[in-house]
């Protein structure tokens, strides 16, 4: 487990943060600009000093204001890359690589140089200089400079922020492949919904220095929703599916959750990949019976949980799908002609044309034991 609590003042603004996640798999610090997500992660690095708390990884403490533990830098064996990679630009890629390498005595590499570099496809860049690189190429390499100093957690400030959309989706898998290929934990500071949905396993939300709610991504985004910390367009549900099969001749795939079956434009995972779908509140409509004659592609039935206060004339509805979390967004005004209200069964309403590939995430859960679930 990681365990953090620390308390830190930093001019006019407090951190005052404690959550506990398993050390496996992804960690997403979520939240929106300026609420602490830096400020945490520069504490468990050891680049600031909380005034008092306690970072714990694996049981062994890093920092501990109690017992006076401050561990330096160096001996907290995290690896750290920043949102612009920071690379050496009077060095080669390969000298950046091999700089953190050598800082660590070799009976504690456990991370091959040969493994690094196949996996993140940097061979044929290994002799350039950082200014010969694209963005993609150099967070790329940043991201294997810090893996080669063979860390216990990675920490990842926004690695992908100043990278356009291809660049994104280029160093995305890599990223996404990095606990099953090296089991190493990481913690990602993120403010993208559609970036953690296809990484993290954990979230974090944090809100004005305070983590708010810490657990399974689909549980907490669930819970996001009246916190704040989103925008009313974003809220929403993500769901856990498994690829049923695929309609090439009306380019959808079809997903299956316990609550039913979801059509999805057409995606490349094959049948059988688990899969998250981000359903937002605002593409979900509810019946009181099944529509006979609809254009919506997605019907299933679901129990009314609880409703929003109304806010400009509009409610927010949190429906339970067979176990499975559903937001829906209607007007206060066809909530109050169907007399919605907790208990009521009715059928949730989503149109396939809303969930294009932006919203479908193949994630393979990581285990606390850092063994990847099949599929
Ligand atoms: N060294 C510092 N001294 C004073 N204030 C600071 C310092 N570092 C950060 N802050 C303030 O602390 C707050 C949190 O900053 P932090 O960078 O942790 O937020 P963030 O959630 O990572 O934001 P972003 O998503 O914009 O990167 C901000 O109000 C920032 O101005």
């Amino acid at each position: 487990m990681l365990d953090v609590s620390v308390q830190r003042r930093q001019g006019a603004f407090a951190v005052d943060a404690a959550f506990s996640s398993p050390a496996a798999g992804v960690t997403a610090l979520f939240g929106r600009s300026g609420s602490g997500k830096t400020s945490v992660i520069n504490m468990i690095a050891g680049l600031a000093r909380p005034d008092a708390g306690r970072i714990a990884l694996n049981g062994t403490p890093l920092f501990d204001s109690a017992r006076r533990i401050d561990l330096p830098m160096e001996a907290r064996r995290v690896g750290y890359v920043f949102q612009d990679g920071r690379l050496f630009p009077h060095m080669t890629v390969r000298a950046n690589l091999t700089y953190g390498m050598r800082l660590v005595p070799a009976a504690q590499r456990v991370i091959g140089f040969d493994a690094v570099v196949g996996m993140l496809g940097i061979e044929p860049l290994l002799d350039r200089r950082p200014a010969k690189l694209s963005g993609g190429e150099k967070q790329r390499v940043a991201i294997g400079r810090a893996l080669l100093t063979s860390p216990r957690l990675l920490l990842m400030d926004e690695p992908l922020a100043a990278l356009d959309e291809t660049r994104k989706g280029e160093v995305l898998p890599f990223v996404a492949g990095l606990p099953k290929e090296f089991a190493i934990p990481i913690v990602y500071v993120s403010h993208s919904l559609d970036e953690i949905l296809k990484l993290a396993d954990t979230l974090v939300l944090m809100n004005a220095g305070t983590a708010v709610a810490a657990g399974p991504v689909e549980d907490v985004v669930g819970r996001l929703h009246l916190s704040g910390a989103l925008d009313a367009a974003e809220a929403g549900a993500v769901l856990t599916t498994v690829v049923e099969e695929h309609d090439a001749a009306h380019h959808l795939t079809l997903l299956r959750f316990p609550g039913g079956r979801i059509a999805v434009q057409r995606m490349d995972q094959p049948a059988g990949a688990q899969v998250r779908v981000r359903i937002r509140a605002s593409e979900v409509g509810i019946a009181l019976e099944p529509p006979r004659h609809s254009s919506f592609q997605n019907v299933f039935p679901a129990r009314i949980v609880e409703l929003a206060p109304p806010r400009d004339g509009q409610v927010d509805i949190r429906l339970d799908a067979a176990g499975a979390a559903v937001w829906a967004r209607i007007t206060s005004r066809a909530c109050e002609t169907m007399a919605l209200e907790p208990g009521l069964i009715v059928h949730a309403l989503v149109k396939s044309v809303a969930l294009t590939r932006a919203d479908v995430g193949r994630h393979s859960p990581v285990r606390a034991d850092g063994e990847v679930h099949a599929p």
